[in-house]
């Protein structure tokens, strides 16, 4: 059954020159489920991307696409619905001659022909702006467009590289729309993205990914509950921009640490009492400009996995 598997990677490194790119990562996707890659800048999700979808050859290591290398074997790719980071669309075409032309060149499973073209459009809810040149088009639309390429021939495995960066709300939603019906109809899916509240909303798995590893891997609930318990809840205290020593001691002293820029401070609490009582004692620290609490989520644990792997947190 191994051969049939949609999309898996073993042991796969890529450098580009001196730098590293991905090291010894291992993931299956199956048929029917969602897997985001997550985490920073940097963190290697693109070059798995790329290897994933036959665009770069590792270095060591192996790719399979229902066990055929999609970096040699076109048959391997032809089963492969791609869409890149950036906008990859003709832009002088309209939205469905750019789709014309993929399909003619055998995107996907190869099914030629307006019916093909048709359904990617519907799925991704370009029926809209179908007649329209890329060039006139809104990033949100844009994106969609660059979407409903990848679903051309309804692939059986669909890989979308930070699908919704940087969309509005509505163009965010048709994409995830369009991901879970690919996946109701049995596509593996593997994304990738920054966003924590899109991967809890959209992954069946994620692998967390810090400089170029899998950190951690599973069910999104698994994950939390596992690095933080049940009802964990994280408490952010948000602070002035030049914040002074005692101010960040204080902080620290109430068991807060520095996320990203250094203004935003966090903590893991063990249950909706105590994060009470740390937002309480936050409260009446001065320098201290906006407090919030939510349920520890993913984003918590890609900075307590890359902690604790010795990774440089941002
Ligand atoms: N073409 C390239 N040439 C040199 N280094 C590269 C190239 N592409 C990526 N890298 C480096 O490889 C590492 C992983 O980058 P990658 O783009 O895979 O990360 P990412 O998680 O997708 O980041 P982002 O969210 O910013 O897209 C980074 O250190 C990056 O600087």
């Amino acid at each position: 059954m191994t051969e049939q598997l949609p999309l898996r990677l073993d042991g796969v490194s890529y450098a580009y020159g001196s730098r590293r790119g991905v090291d010894r990562i291992g993931l299956v996707v199956e048929a029917g489920e969602v897997c985001a890659l997550i985490g920073h800048n940097g963190a290697g999700k693109s070059t798995a991307i790329g290897l994933a979808c036959g665009r770069l050859r590792p270095q060591a290591g192996s790719v399979r696409v229902r066990g055929r290398d999609p970096a040699r074997e076109r048959a391997a790719r032809a089963v492969v619905g791609f869409a890149p980071q950036e906008v990859a669309l003709y832009p002088k075409l309209t939205v469905r001659e750019n789709l014309v032309a993929f399909s003619a060149f055998g995107a996907g499973d190869a099914r030629p022909g307006s019916a093909g073209v048709d359904d990617a459009l519907r799925r991704a809810d370009a029926e809209a702006i179908a007649g329209r040149r890329v060039e006139s088009l809104s990033g949100g639309e844009k994106r969609r467009a660059n979407v409903a390429a990848a679903l051309l021939g309804r692939p059986a495995l669909l890989i979308l590289d930070e699908p919704s960066a940087g969309v509005d709300a509505e163009s965010r939603a048709v994409i995830h729309g369009a991901v879970r019906s690919a996946r109701a109809d049995g596509a593996a899916v593997l994304v990738s993205t920054h966003d924590m509240d899109e991967a809890e909303a959209l992954a069946d798995r994620v692998a967390l990914m810090s400089e170029g590893r899998i950190l951690r891997m599973g069910r999104p609930r698994d994950l939390l509950a596992q690095a933080f318990g049940a009802d964990a809840i994280e408490v952010t205290a948000f602070v002035a921009e030049r914040s002074p020593d005692a101010l960040r001691l204080a902080l620290r002293n109430a068991g807060l640490r520095a996320q990203e820029d250094a203004r935003r401070w966090s903590a893991i609490t063990q249950g909706r009492d105590d994060a009470m009582r740390l937002e309480e004692q936050l409260s009446r620290i001065e320098g201290v400009v906006e407090l919030r609490m939510r349920r520890a989520g993913l984003a918590a644990l890609l900075a307590v996995a890359a902690r604790d792997a010795g990774a440089s947190v941002p």
